[in-house]
């Protein structure tokens, strides 16, 4: 199966430094949402790994995240795609649990949902803990310029990285 992951904040919506609290505040980036379409529709499962650290620090509740997940499954399935599983970590940096990245659990969890080994599968995200859980399992950590990754990119990253602008060149690539 071709199974891609994507972190969330900064790759499929803009991030803020004030995190991203409300649904009015989740606004997609430009082609993010064509892109998980048109890689949907190409064969492609299209999972989420998320760290969420916002709820444990009281900044928005569950309810919240999971109206910005619907709406993000419902403008994908406007274009005739769809969004696979979306896995996020609820915890606070201090709770030490096993799914906040840049540990990998949350990439575990997806394909052991999906029975796939993580070996090769491309991980994309725009912090430097994306890359790091995707190289703890041996997947393929992706670079994308949006949100933080430029900052990212500045502050260096593994050679077998791979960088592109933002999610829709990652859809050209991969389509
Ligand atoms: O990029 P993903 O994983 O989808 O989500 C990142 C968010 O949970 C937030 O993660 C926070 O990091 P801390 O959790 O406070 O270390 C900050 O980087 C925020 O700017 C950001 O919005
Ligand atoms: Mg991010
Ligand atoms: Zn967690």
């Amino acid at each position: 199966m071709k199974l891609l992951i994507l972190d969330r904040d900064g790759v499929i919506n803009h991030d803020s430094d004030a995190y991203i609290k409300s649904l009015e505040e989740w606004i997609p980036i430009p082609g993010s949402i064509e892109a998980i379409a048109q890689l949907s529709k190409a064969g492609w499962t299209v999972a989420v790994a998320t760290n969420q650290s916002g709820i444990a620090r009281g900044y928005y509740p569950l309810e919240t995240l999971e109206a910005m997940h619907a709406r993000l499954r419902a403008l994908v399935a406007e274009q005739g795609g769809e969004v696979g599983l979306i896995v996020h970590c609820p915890h606070g940096p201090d709770e030490g649990c096993d799914c906040r990245k840049p540990k990998p659990g949350m990439l575990r969890t997806i394909a052991e949902h999906y029975q796939v080994p993580l070996t090769g599968v491309w991980f994309v995200g725009d912090s430097k803990g994306d890359l790091e859980a995707a190289l703890a399992v041996d997947a393929q950590p992706v670079l994308v310029k949006t949100g933080k990754g430029e900052r990212t990119l500045e502050k260096g990253v593994a050679k077998t990285t791979l960088i592109f602008d933002d999610l829709a060149a990652i859809a050209r690539e991969l389509i």
